[in-house]
Order: structure tokens, then C-alpha cells, then sequence
């Protein structure tokens, strides 16, 4: 039996893996679709174009970024479903918007303009009958002093170079998104409570809580 199987996960759920930066969800991705024999869906860091100049300047890169983000996430999006799911996301769609997007245009460094044309492009594209959600939704959430040394232990210089504050606001507004987020259903990790890389195997007790929170939500739908 495999672990599709013995978890009871429909082979075409779509998995999607949130939350702050540096929290873990690559690890994550990559993880449990090894476990399931999942597709993955990853944010490539590295062959972003503007990623680099947007952490010298938010101002001037705002609007390239989010613009960006949004068309590769939404070829992701098309991939999954031409595939019928089976897939584990590096990051959901709606974090753009509900966290990075809004906290740039409130902190002053994307236009009132720009995010204007930013969120109606989005909510054409994403906020529709005919864009499929994510089976589930994990949200990973850990203290700000974890995520900042696992963030300054990664290394990215664009990362490290960031002044704290910017974490320390990225931190609470994903908190205080998590609340209120409605899209799908939600299951929450504390990345206190496994650890996979020091025990591989902590990786089970995850995927029984995914597997019995698909099944549940699966019942309630009916
Ligand atoms: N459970 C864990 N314990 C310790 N370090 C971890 C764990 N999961 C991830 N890491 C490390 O934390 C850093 C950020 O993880 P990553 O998966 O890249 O986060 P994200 O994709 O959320 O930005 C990486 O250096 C990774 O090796
Ligand atoms: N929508 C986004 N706006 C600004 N920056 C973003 C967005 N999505 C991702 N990022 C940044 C944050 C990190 O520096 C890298 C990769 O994210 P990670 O959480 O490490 O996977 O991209």
C-alpha cells in the first residue's frame, strides 16, 4: 500500500504549503511529495528577473514583482490542472495578494495605482468560479526568532540585507491573515513540533493529520 493510500489522500489533491519566509515550506514541498509520489509546483527564487533589484529598491519593483509572481503562479495553476492535481504548491496564489501586495501599498512602497490595477488583475484572474482552490491549505507558523535564523542561516545576501522590521511586519500580518482566510480549508503546523531534517520520520504523524483532515472536510462538502 502506499502512502497515498494508506492516508487516505485522493491522488488528485492539490496541496498548497503557506506561510512566512524561511519557515520551511520548500522543505515541506518537497517532503511530502516524496512521501506521496506527488507533482511538486516550486517558486523558482533563482530565475526571478526582478526578485534581486526588488529588495534594493521596494519602490521602484513593487508592481514588476507582484506582476511577475502573479503570471508564474497562475502557468502553475494551468500545469496543476492539466495534470487533474496530484501536486504539492510551494506557496498559495493568495499570499501575493493577501500579504505582500497589500503590505507594500500600506507601507507606502507600491502606488495606490499600482495596487489598484495589481488587485483587480488579480481578483479577474484568481477570484472567479472557474479558478480551481487547493485541496488543503498547511499553514506553517513558527516564532519570529526561528524563521529570522533560519532565514539568515539560508543565506540569500538579498534575504540577510533586509532590515528586521520587515520580517517583524511580515510575521504579524500572516498571523492575522491565517485568521480570516477562507479560501479552503486550513490545517496548522507549529515548526516546533517536527523537525525534517534532524527526524525524517516526523514526516508520518503530518501526513495521518493531512490525510484525516481531507476526509473530514471531503464529508462536510457532502
Ligand atoms: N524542520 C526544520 N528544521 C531546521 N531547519 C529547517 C527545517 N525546515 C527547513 N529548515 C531550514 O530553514 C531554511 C528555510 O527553509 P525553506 O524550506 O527554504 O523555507 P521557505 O521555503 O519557507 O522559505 C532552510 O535553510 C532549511 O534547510
Ligand atoms: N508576492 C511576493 N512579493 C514579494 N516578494 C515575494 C513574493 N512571493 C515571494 N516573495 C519573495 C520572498 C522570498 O525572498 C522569496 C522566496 O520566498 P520563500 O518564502 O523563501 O519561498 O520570494
Amino acid at each position: 500500500m502506499n502512502a497515498r493510500e494508506r492516508y487516505g489522500i485522493p491522488n488528485d489533491a492539490v496541496i498548497t504549503i503557506a506561510g512566512t519566509v524561511g519557515v520551511g515550506k520548500s522543505t515541506m514541498t518537497q517532503k511530502l511529495a516524496e512521501h506521496l509520489q506527488f507533482r511538486t509546483s516550486f517558486e523558482k527564487v533563482e530565475a526571478n528577473p526582478y526578485l534581486d533589484k526588488f529588495y534594493k529598491d521596494f519602490e521602484k519593483w513593487s508592481f514588476h514583482l507582484q506582476v511577475y509572481f502573479l503570471a508564474e503562479r497562475f502557468k502553475e495553476q494551468k500545469r496543476m490542472f492539466e495534470y487533474g492535481g496530484g501536486f504539492i504548491q510551494d506557496r498559495s496564489i493568495y499570499e501575493d495578494t493577501g500579504i505582500f501586495a497589500k503590505m507594500h501599498y500600506e507601507k507606502g512602497t507600491m502606488s495606490p495605482v499600482d495596487y489598484e490595477t495589481y488587485t483587480s488583475l488579480f481578483e479577474a484572474m484568481v477570484m472567479t468560479p472557474y479558478f480551481p482552490h487547493p485541496s488543503l491549505l498547511v499553514y506553517l507558523e513558527g516564532s519570529l526568532d526561528d524563521i529570522v535564523t533560519r532565514i539568515q542561516a539560508r543565506g540569500r545576501p538579498m534575504e540577510q540585507e533586509t532590515p528586521l522590521a520587515y520580517w517583524e511586519e511580515m510575521h504579524q500580518r500572516y498571523e492575522n491573515w491565517i485568521d480570516s482566510f477562507n479560501a479552503c480549508p486550513v490545517l496548522r503546523l507549529n515548526i516546533n513540533d517536527y523537525d525534517l531534517v534532524k527526524n525524517p520520520d516526523s514526516i508520518d504523524p503530518i501526513l495521518e493529520k493531512i490525510g484525516s483532515f481531507i476526509q473530514q472536510t471531503s464529508l462536510l462538502k457532502k
